[in-house]
Parts: C-alpha cells; structure tokens; sequence
C-alpha cells in the first residue's frame, strides 16, 4: 500500500507535535522511524492508523484518508509500548478479538508465538509482567498480517533473547510475504539491520529519508587536517562538520575511494550515530 503523509501538522494546545511532515513510503518495506524523545514518532503513527486526527494536512493510503474507514483501518495495526490491551481479558480473549478484527489474521503464526513465549492464553493481561504484555503485543502485530503493520518501540521489558526471536520471526514474516513494516525504536544499533529504508525526524519535521543500503554506501565520516576536510567536501552534500585542534570530522554524501585518495581517514556511519548528528538540538534551542 502507498502511504503519503502531506504537510502534516499536529498541535496539542501550544506544542507542535508534527510540523508540516511531507514524505511517501511507497512500497511494502521495512521502514525505520527514528527520532529522540518527543520528536512526533508516536502522533504519527496513531494519525496514520486513524487513532487521531491531524491539525493540519493528511496522510493518504492508497489514495484514501485513514480516519473513520473501517475497510481501511482493517489494513492497519498499530502495537504501542504498552497498555495495547484491556486490562480484564485474557489472552485468548485478545487473540479472538484481534482474529475477528483483522481479516489477514493468520492464527498459526499467533498460536506459534504464543508458544514460543511460553505465554498462558488463560492469563489475564493485568497478571503480565511488561516484557510478556510485549511478547503479546508482538505477537498480535505479527500475526494480523495487516498490510500496514507499525511497531511503536514494542518491546519494553522484553529481554534480548526474546527480542531477537521478534526479529527472526518478523524478518521471517516479510520474506514470505511483503507488507509495509514502521518500526520505531531506540535501539537502532540491535534494528537496524532489518531496516530497508530509513526516515529521522527532528520536532516534528523530517530530516532525512533514504533506503539503508545507499546510506551505508553513500555517507560516509571523514577525518584529516582542516584543508584537506575542506577541499574534500567543496561542493559536496554535508551532514555534519566537527573541527578540533586543526583536524575536521564531516560526515559527507561521498565515495570512499575518492575520500582516500585526499589522504583523509574514512569511516561508516552507523544509523545511530547518524540519527543523533542529525537530531542534536542546536544550543540555545
Ligand atoms: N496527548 C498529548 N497531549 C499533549 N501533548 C502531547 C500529547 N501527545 C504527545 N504530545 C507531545 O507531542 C510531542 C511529540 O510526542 P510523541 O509522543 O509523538 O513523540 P515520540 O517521538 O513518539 O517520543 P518518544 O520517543 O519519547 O516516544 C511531545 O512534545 C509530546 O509531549
């Protein structure tokens, strides 16, 4: 399904949440949505699973707005850091409500997950600790189906052999079947090697968008005395420049080969360090 998110803007009261947010994912991917602490991840992702409504602007799927479109909302999951669940049912009542819901659900892959949790489907979810709410939350999300699954950092309390379980059954999931995956998380390190295509925002704007694999070919750290850095990056797309003492540090849209041949050091740049330069917040900001 093609997702475009048009000038979208989202105030509570006083605060700008989403600042006229423009981007089209548009194609079934595994999409990273990546940001600090109140950069507008989450009143995006509950604006495009139709949960509330934008200030301003719209999001369209397959042409469509999400709010009130049951056919729609039926294609869409959204599986949030916790209270995903009623606190009285118990988890077979949640697995049912989930399987009537979504008309993808396939009940294999529940019944598969919940084992592989070690999850008691007589449990009733105000006896779960966090990490099983979240091994239920990732179950359910995985097992919709849904053409449009999103991940909102769901795995609190989840230790790391669970996690990479998560992400071996997802990558699993996709493989056999495509469909759009928005996955946002502060674990970018242990993530992003499942990420296909990456978007950064920062207050509520977008500041990067790019599919992975360009990323890691296309931008890369160099390091070296100021005027090499400088001659270097001439006319060249910059991320980030740090100097100190003489050397510069800038992370540029360039090619190794060349960067090396200017006699300056080159490096990757892992998503992490890069979603950090890219969403420093400036000083006095
Ligand atoms: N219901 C609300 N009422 C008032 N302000 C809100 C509400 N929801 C979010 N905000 C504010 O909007 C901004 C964006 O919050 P949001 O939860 O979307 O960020 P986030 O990127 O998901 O953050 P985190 O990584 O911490 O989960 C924050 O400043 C937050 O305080």
């Amino acid at each position: 399904m093609k997702i475009e998110v048009k000038e979208l803007t989202k105030r509570y009261g006083e605060k700008e949440a989403l600042s006229n947010l423009s981007f089209t994912l548009n194609e079934p991917k595994i999409y990273g949505l990546l940001g600090r602490n109140g950069a507008g991840k989450t009143t995006f992702m509950e604006i495009l699973a139709g949960q509330i409504t934008a200030t301003k602007g719209e999001v369209l799927i397959d042409g469509v707005r999400p709010f009130d479109n049951q056919r729609l909302i039926e294609s869409i999951c959204l599986i949030k850091e916790g209270n995903n669940f009623k606190k009285d049912l118990k988890i077979k009542h949640v697995l049912k409500i989930y399987s009537y819901f979504y008309p993808t659900w396939d009940q294999e892959l529940a019944d598969k997950l919940i084992d592989e949790y070690g999850l008691d489907r007589n449990a009733k979810i105000k006896t779960l600790s966090k990490g099983m709410e979240s091994a239920l939350g990732i179950s359910v999300g995985l097992a919709s189906k849904a053409p449009i699954t999103i991940f909102d950092e769901p795995y609190i309390g989840l230790d790391a052999p669970s996690r990479k379980k998560f992400y071996e059954i997802l990558l699993e999931e996709f493989q056999n079947e495509k469909r759009t995956i928005i996955f946002s998380t502060h674990l970018i390190d242990e993530v992003s090697l499942l990420f296909e295509e990456v978007l950064i925002i920062r207050e509520g704007k977008l500041v990067l968008q790019e599919e992975t694999d360009s990323l890691r070919q296309s931008i890369i750290s160099v390091s070296g005395p100021v005027d090499a850095v400088k001659t270097y990056i001439e006319n060249k797309e910059t991320l980030e420049i740090k100097q100190l003492a003489g050397m510069m540090n800038a992370y540029v849209y360039g090619e190794k080969e060349e960067a090396l041949e200017y006699g300056l050091d080159v490096e990757g740049v892992p998503i992490q360090e890069l979603m950090i330069h890219l969403t420093e917040r400036k000083r006095g900001a």
